[in-house]
Order: C-alpha cells, then structure tokens, then sequence
C-alpha cells in the first residue's frame, strides 16, 4: 500500500504533508495529512489521530487549528484522515451534509449500498494506523486520538473500544450520545439500521455503561455558546455515565466559545498537552 505525496511544506519547524493512498476499507482513494515533528527528523516519537467533524476533509483542522506550533514542541506526529469515502456516487450522498459524503462517522455501515464502502471505523483502526505505522518514525505503543463533534464521537468510541491501541483520548463538542439526538438518529438509521441494539456500539454514552474504559483520564471542550449544545451533542449524558462507571473524565465548558475552529484554536494547546503527558513523551 502506497502513499503519494501531495505537498510537503515546513511549519513551525516541522513539516506538514498531504498524501493520498487506495483504501481497502472504503474502496476509493482517500486523502490525509501527516504533521511531522522536528524531533522525527532524528528519532521516533508518539502520534496523535485527530478525527474531523461534518462536512470536514483532512484540510479544515490542518489549516485552520494552528496545531503545528504545539505539535512540534511536544514532539508529538499529528494523523488528520478524511471523514469519509469520497466519488462513491450512492443515491443521496450528496444532498445533505449530514449524512453521506462528509458524514462517515467513523462506523461500519451494514446497510446497502453504505456497507460497501462507509467502514471508516475499520479504516481508522485497522488500515490508517498500519499506513502510518509502516511509513512514518512512529513509537507505535504511544498512540492517542482526539476529534471535534462527529470527530469527538469517532474518537470516544473508537478510542474506548480500542484501549490497548489509543491510550490517551480528548474531544472538542463531541457528539457523546448519537443514539439520542437527530445528527446521529439520521447517520444510523441510514448506516446500521432501525435496529437500535446495533447502535450502541458506536455509542459513546452506552460504551461507558457497558463497561468500556479508557486507561487515562478523558479530556472534553465544549462551548457554551455552541449552536448544537443541547440538541446534538449533550455533554452531561456522557459525564453522567463516567460519573456512575468510574472513568474518570474533566469536561470544560467553556464560556461564550461556539461550534468553530476558533473555538478549537483557542483550546489546542492544551489538548496536545494532555496527549503529550499521556503518552509519557
Ligand atoms: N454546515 C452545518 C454545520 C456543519 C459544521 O458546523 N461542521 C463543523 C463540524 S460538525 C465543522 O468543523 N465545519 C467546518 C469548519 O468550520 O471548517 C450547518 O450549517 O448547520
């Protein structure tokens, strides 16, 4: 599996690439960014997967969120995919923004014509770290995953699905609970099925009732003036249920900040921080 080269260019004394490679997981050509420390030069160091919100590609969070000063002084290599296959020209993927292209949220779909190709989930766990693994100075035991909104949600439930591989988790205005509100009731409707026992496996409120865990504190943003805080995201559904199955968890919420990149900008820092002392860098 090959990764081509789109642009490489030097940022904060690192350097950001883009690259394209073919899938198997969502049987197109998929496209990523690479954020490589200065230290990777030399040695190799802990990434970070940052999963992107609806109708993100890997570019909004890459250009926008100002991550590559931070990044580089931690030493931390920063993975930004896709949010989903691309030019699979399904009936309906492109008329709206929150379901279809830009709205994979990072699950296996098991309904047609979805199933073929929406497995963001596989392709993040499985296909994405293997790639990043071969190609790039990684320290492959020192991994964390973070997100925004659908990205917050990919990366709570595939990050306390899979504890061995990310160990650290933070999320800006996740999605914390998809099997109770409309953003979610839409994607898995039309991904998994009516059958709501199949959601809650990509639910990130129900895997902490079902006894899923992060080793590691939790780290969650959300803005109070975010636009999507009480009909969408809910963030007091998640901390309630960390609250009564003990994982620990700090939620921020943070005054007057909304749904934006100036929002993630603003808190950046500190979440590359958080994943800097989990990973023991
Ligand atoms: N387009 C939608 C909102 C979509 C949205 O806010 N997307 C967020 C993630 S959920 C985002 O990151 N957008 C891209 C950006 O701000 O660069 C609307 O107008 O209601």
């Amino acid at each position: 599996m090959s990764l081509i080269v789109k642009s490489k260019q030097k940022s904060f004394g690192g350097t950001q690439g883009v690259y394209t490679h073919q899938s198997a997981s969502t049987q197109c050509e998929m496209e990523l960014s690479v954020y490589l420390p200065e230290k990777a030069d030399t040695e190799k160091c802990p990434v970070i997967y940052y999963l992107s919100g609806l109708t993100c590609t890997q570019e909004n969070v890459t250009v926008k969120s100002g991550f590559q000063k931070y990044a580089n002084e931690a030493g931390l290599i920063v993975v930004c995919p896709d949010t989903s296959p691309r030019g699979t020209d399904y009936p309906g993927e492109n008329d709206s923004y929150d379901f279809g292209s830009g709205a994979g949220f990072y699950l296996n779909a098991t309904q047609a014509p979805w199933s073929t190709s929406y497995r963001m989930y596989d392709y993040v766990v499985n296909e994405l770290t293997d790639l990043i693994n071969n190609n790039f100075p990684v320290i492959q035991e020192k991994c964390g995953i973070f997100g925004h909104s659908m990205g917050g949600h990919g990366a709570l439930t595939i990050g306390l699905k899979n504890p061995e591989k990310f160990k650290s988790i933070s999320a800006f205005s996740p999605i914390v609970a998809p099997s109770q509100c409309p953003w979610g009731e839409k994607a898995f409707s039309g991904y998994l099925g009516k059958d709501k026992e199949a959601w809650k496996n990509y639910d990130a409120t129900q895997l902490i009732q079902n006894g899923h865990r992060s080793a590691n504190n939790i780290l969650i943003d959300q803005g109070t003036a975010d636009d999507f805080l009480t009909e969408q995201l809910k963030p007091e559904l998640f901390q309630q249920a960390c609250e009564q199955h003990g994982q620990p968890l700090t939620l921020r919420m943070q005054p007057g900040y909304d749904h934006s990149y100036y929002f993630i900008a603003s808190f950046m820092k500190d979440h590359i921080s958080f994943h800097q002392k989990n990973l023991h860098q």
